[in-house]
């Protein structure tokens, strides 16, 4: 008999503890019925609760994406019989711990499923299959040294992080408004937990403000996205790992296409070389410019997109004991409110700018180099 679950207040599924039974209750046998088409998209995310009746849903094999024409319908009370589903995601993972500010199950964030019908998975796998193929050492060098002149523009850090406004990252499944928005809902979230960490709330407003290399002729694989280490074998949990990298020319050099490659064992965090994005970028634009954030906000920011180290723990040979302690520590502290904080709920982004504004002076003042 399969395990009953419904949906609580919060859209979230919980096993349902009605005792079911097929001989006492001829219940037919219903399919999991969970994904595309019984969430909520983004846009309709203002419905508090499932109306009708229960879905009831079954497991049967872990976050399998079956081919189907895309559904019409963003009814969350449908039922649908055998045959139907489109994605199928492990029950347990619905119900391990919520961030509690998040609008949807944890579980469906990040979802980096293939799914050719659907034009933001799409675009997601794109930028990475780009990433992926471009991103190799010498990019990344060469990038550096563009970068590091910091001689593109000079701007306030609100009038760098205005121009997000006409930013939507093609790498994130998860968001499709402009950069400026998850910007503030990032920072807000923070301020709401931790009140007193003024520097906090600035390094949630500030951590994607290096994606204005966008501008700046970059294209998006070279800006946005989770990082990697280049110069050594690919993390296993880099987001579609087995099939994108095929076609980048470090795979095929021996300096390079070993456990270690061009590294010593152990060698810090600090030492490795990332793909070139916004993380590294802003992180050395702040020392250039010369802010008195904490060296956690520096952290924070230099590592927010190494998915693969802070949340799939590859790299250990390569870090040092206080990078996976200590380090990690904050970033993750970080990871919550950058990730769950995704959402259609647009903070009153005018009425706060003189509290951010207050803070960037504190911390970051002025007209800075790019
Ligand atoms: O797609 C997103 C986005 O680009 C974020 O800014 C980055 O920090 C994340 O790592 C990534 O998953
Ligand atoms: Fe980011």
């Amino acid at each position: 008999l399969p395990t009953v679950y419904k949906y609580n207040e919060n859209k979230i599924l919980e096993p349902d503890l009605v005792p079911v039974s097929s001989t006492v209750i001829p219940l037919p046998v219903y399919q999991v019925s969970y994904g595309l088409h019984v969430v909520p998209s983004l846009k309709d995310e203002k419905v508090e609760k499932p109306e009708g009746p229960i879905t009831l849903l079954t497991a049967h094999s872990k976050k399998k994406v079956l081919k189907e024409a895309k559904p019409t319908s963003n009814d969350v009370s449908s039922v649908k019989q055998e045959s139907q589903p489109i994605k199928v995601i492990d029950p347990s993972e619905l119900l391990r711990p919520e961030p509690s500010f998040a609008k949807k199950p944890v579980a469906q964030f990040r979802d980096y499923t293939i799914d050719e019908n659907d034009p933001i998975k799409e675009r997601v796998r794109r930028t990475y299959k780009e990433m992926h193929t471009h991103q190799t050492v010498q990019f990344v060098q060469d990038k550096i040294k563009t970068w590091t002149k910091f001689n593109h523009f000079k701007s306030t850090i609100k009038d760098a992080l205005i121009r997000l406004n006409d930013l939507v990252d093609e790498s994130d499944p998860d968001v499709d408004l402009p950069n400026i928005v998850h910007a503030f809902q990032t920072a807000e979230r923070i301020r709401v937990d931790y009140p007193d960490l003024d520097w906090f709330h600035l390094t949630g407003l500030i951590h994607d403000v290096g994606k204005v290399m966008a501008f700046y002729g970059e294209p998006q694989w070279a800006v946005v996205g989770d990082t990697f280490v280049v110069g050594c074998d690919w993390g296993e949990d880099v987001v579609y790992r087995d099939t994108s990298f095929v076609d980048n020319v470090d795979g095929k050099n021996p300096k390079y296409n070993t456990k270690f490659g061009m590294y010593k064992p152990n060698c810090g965090l600090e030492n490795l070389t990332l793909s070139w994005g916004h993380d590294e970028y802003l992180y050395r634009f702040l020392v250039h410019n010369k802010t008195t954030l904490p060296k956690q906000a520096l952290w924070m920011i230099r590592f927010h997109s190494f998915y693969p180290w802070h949340s799939g723990n590859n790299y250990s040979h390569l870090t040092t004991k206080n990078d996976e302690e200590e380090i990690r520590k904050w970033v993750l502290k970080f990871n919550g409110y950058d990730l769950y904080t995704k959402s259609t709920d647009i903070p009153d982004i005018e009425a706060l700018w003189p509290y951010y504004e207050k803070l960037i002076e504190k911390y970051i003042p002025g007209v800075l180099e790019w």
